[in-house]
């Protein structure tokens, strides 16, 4: 099988690249010192270089990730060597500090990179979630990672479908939370907005969905796939019997063009590192901030406030303001755990010192 590599979004600026006799490839999956990429000439199991895992070692960040272009090389024995990841346009990044699935903290201390190359962050929130409506700080809240990633936010308020009055207004508020923003409403199951979806994937522009579980992201990937995006493996077991085992595809290539990025990792993707996105979707009040008396107004009280005023005038709608204390208060949390993790590192540090002193020093008494 070969592939043209245009349709998975290569562009020939980037061969200036690649190191001699190497060809470009799209990871498609990441295992534990391996990727399954796709090049011209097909799918290949590549395994890192030395130098990809040197470099891996003192910083994460350099591992390949789903959605890297890598260059790899052809080893004499016919095997596959990734020997370089290219430079990334946009990149999901997860901070020094992750939450798993039931919300708790991960254990990682350092960033990790989630997904790499992504155009389009469609934001998938339903209109409906049992009996609320869709939750308008969640979708701030991703939007600013969406802005964080380097890729363009595109809301999609899903299952429009159960929503029958005020759809209309629901987008209008939506609109009002993530200026700039297009959003649109999806029925993955009526098969409403799915072709607008899949414009923005023209050009073989790679996107991710972000959104809570229900939001029907699989849904609407299935409905741009046009079926079911699971392979089905026969996976040979030790014992030599086979097995069948479900396998998703983690990069998948549209058949209408584009592609779409899926993975664990990017679907729990959560909360990290905002300052940067946070001030792009408060503009607003970031620019009211700006105009209150003190430079350092806490906007709790103080004279001249003029957050305060734009909330007292209804300009500024109340909970606008609080998301935006909320995100402010999590950020500052995030980095307040940054520094107790480094001081924990440097407690462990001077433990093993101590530990190795008072040995040097029994034994020596001896
Ligand atoms: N009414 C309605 N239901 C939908 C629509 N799209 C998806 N659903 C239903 O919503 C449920 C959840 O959809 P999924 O696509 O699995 O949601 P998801 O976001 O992938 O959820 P996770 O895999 O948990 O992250 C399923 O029962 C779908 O049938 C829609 O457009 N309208
Ligand atoms: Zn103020």
């Amino acid at each position: 099988m070969s592939f043209d590599l245009s349709l998975l979004g290569w562009t020939d600026s980037m061969a200036a690249e690649l190191p001699a006799d190497t060809v470009p490839a799209r990871v498609a999956r990441v295992d534990r010192g391996a990727a399954e990429v796709i090049a011209a000439d097909g799918h290949h199991q590549a395994r890192y270089s030395a130098d990809v895992r040197r470099a891996a070692a003192t910083d994460p960040v350099a591992l390949p990730c789903v959605g890297d272009w890598a260059a790899i090389r052809m080893l004499p024995e016919g095997r596959y060597e990734l020997e370089a990841v290219l430079p990334r346009t946009t990149a999901f990044v997860r901070g020094g500090v992750g939450r798993d699935s039931r919300g708790g903290l991960s254990g990682d201390s350092q960033g990790q990179v989630l997904a790499a190359n992504v155009d389009i962050v469609f934001v998938a929130e339903p209109s409906m979630h049992s009996t609320d409506f869709a939750d308008l700080g969640r979708i701030e809240r991703l939007v600013a990672l969406a802005w964080e990633s380097g890729g363009t936010p595109v809301v999609l308020i899903t299952k429009s479908d159960l929503f029958e009055h005020g759809l209309d207004e629901l987008l209008a508020d939506v609109r009002a939370v993530a200026p700039g923003v297009d959003v649109h409403a999806v029925s993955s199951l009526q098969g409403e907005g799915v072709e607008l979806v899949s414009g923005y994937l023209q050009g073989s522009r790679t996107a991710v969905v972000l959104g809570p579980s229900g939001a029907g992201k699989s849904t609407l990937v299935n409905a741009l796939a046009g079926g079911e995006v699971m392979d089905t493996q026969q996976v040979r077991a030790g014992d030599g019997r086979g097995r069948h085992t479900t396998v998703h595809r983690e990069l998948i290539t549209l058949p209408g063009g584009g592609l779409v990025i899926d993975t664990p990792g990017i679907r729990r993707v959560g909360l990290y590192g905002m300052s940067e996105g946070v001030d792009l979707v408060f503009a607003d009040i970031e620019e009211l901030a700006e105009q209150c008396r003190f430079d350092d107004c806490n906007h709790d009280g103080e004279p001249g406030c003029a957050v305060l005023e734009a909330l007292e005038s209804g300009e500024l709608p109340e909970r606008r303001l609080e998301s935006w204390r909320k995100l402010q208060r999590e950020a500052a949390w995030m980095a307040s755990r940054g520094d107790a993790r480094l001081r924990k590192e440097q407690q462990a540090k001077w433990k093993s010192i101590t530990k190795q002193l008072r040995t040097h020093y029994k034994n020596r008494g001896r």
